[in-house]
């Protein structure tokens, strides 16, 4: 079995782990732990989540988690970097941006702060499907963003084959509240985001470093990112739509697609003008690709779908972990969408 613990198990991505790692068959629960709500039982403050383990206050949870053989971090960008620091033996899976970038001083420039001594860590970004075997023996995994599982999955096989005309891609994101966390302020509240949609962000969001460097090393040489990032009324999903320019043809990409994925579990390449709802993926660790393209203008229309706190954040951590364990890929997430 696998002993393992989470720090934040209170956030909207720590409660979905703990309901993704209470159906894995070799999983141990150690500890869990949050910020504000330690000394009580998980339960008491969420009847739902049927978890009596007693939450822990931060620095306990570290002392104790060093008998973890892995330890899953949900906690805001930037305190993560601080646990990991503290953290020597198990391996660890970062839900937040503190391990994603190559160059602490592009996250020094995008997120306002030093990480010291950030070369001293070993760590891979955990997009499974393109860094596979380098996750197997990570003792860090850095797992991606939300927006940027959805982008990169939906251009990699695109980029690798530089089937690009043009080096600056558009893409316009819509996603769930949820991917905010738990926030508490008027601007999150039902009254100004039901039955509404708002951009934010709009060309500067903090994901757009994350993206170009990955789709620049997978394409070889910069790509640029233009990135509009907007809020939709619903819990869960993202949905981005992505212009690239191509000369390649909409069946010719299709079949490149449909090769580079067809050993995926989690991965599906809709047909060209076959488009997805973020419905078909909520609750599960799904994501759907779909394309067609504008023949005028040369233009390629992609389509992803991916629920953001599953494949977007907690189902794609623990996929990393099956992977670091050498299990099968999808243990504890062989899970249907809740449709509709
Ligand atoms: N939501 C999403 O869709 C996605 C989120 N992520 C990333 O995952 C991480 C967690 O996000 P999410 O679950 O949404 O966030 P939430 O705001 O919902 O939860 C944050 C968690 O961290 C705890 N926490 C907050 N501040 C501290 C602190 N200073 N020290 C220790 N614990 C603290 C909170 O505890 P308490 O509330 O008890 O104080 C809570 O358990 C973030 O880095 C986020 O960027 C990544 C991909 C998608
Ligand atoms: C809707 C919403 O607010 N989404 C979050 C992205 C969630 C995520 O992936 O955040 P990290 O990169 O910090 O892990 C945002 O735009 O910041």
């Amino acid at each position: 079995m696998i002993k393992v613990s989470i720090v934040g198990v209170t956030g909207y991505t720590g409660l979905e782990l703990l309901r993704i790692l209470k159906r894995h068959p070799y999983v141990n629960l150690e500890v869990i732990s949050s910020k504000s709500h330690a000394g009580k039982s998980l339960s008491y403050h969420f009847p739902f989540s049927f978890e009596e383990k007693m939450i822990e206050d931060l620095e306990r949870s570290i002392e104790l988690a060093q008998e973890s053989d892995v330890v899953f971090l949900a906690v805001p960008t930037g305190v993560s970097y601080e646990i990991a620091n503290k953290l020597s033996k198990p391996k660890i899976i970062d839900l937040g941006a503190d391990f994603r970038f190559n160059d602490p001083k592009v996250y020094e420039q995008w997120y306002g702060k030093k990480l010291e001594n950030y070369e001293k860590f070993d760590r891979v970004y955990g997009l499974t499907e393109i860094y596979r075997e380098q996750i197997r023996n990570a003792r860090i995994v850095a797992n991606p963003g939300c927006y940027p599982t959805s982008v990169i999955l939906a251009l990699a096989p695109l980029l690798k084959e530089k089937l690009l005309l043009d080096q600056t891609i558009t893409v316009d994101s819509k996603s769930g509240v949820s991917g905010a966390g738990r926030k508490d302020s008027a601007e999150y509240s039902f009254c100004e985001l039901n039955e509404g949609m708002k951009p934010y962000s709009v060309v500067n969001h903090r994901h757009v470093p994350e993206m170009e460097q990955e789709l620049s090393k997978l394409f070889g040489e910069k790509v640029q990112l233009v990135f509009t990032p907007q809020l939709a009324p619903m819990t869960r999903g993202i949905l981005s739509t992505i212009y690239v320019k191509t000369k390649a043809s909409l069946l010719d990409v299709y079949h490149l697609y449909k090769k580079f994925y067809e050993k995926e579990k989690f991965v599906h390449v809709l047909e060209p003008n076959v488009f997805p709802s973020t419905k078909w993926t909520v609750g599960s660790n799904h994501v759907f690709i779909s394309m067609t393209k504008d023949e005028r203008t040369d233009t390629l229309v992609l389509i992803s779908v991916l629920d953001n706190l599953v494949k977007g954040a907690s189902g794609q951590a623990v996929q990393n972990m099956n992977v670091m364990f050498s299990l099968e890929e999808d243990l504890g997430l062989v899970e249907n969408p809740i449709f509709p």
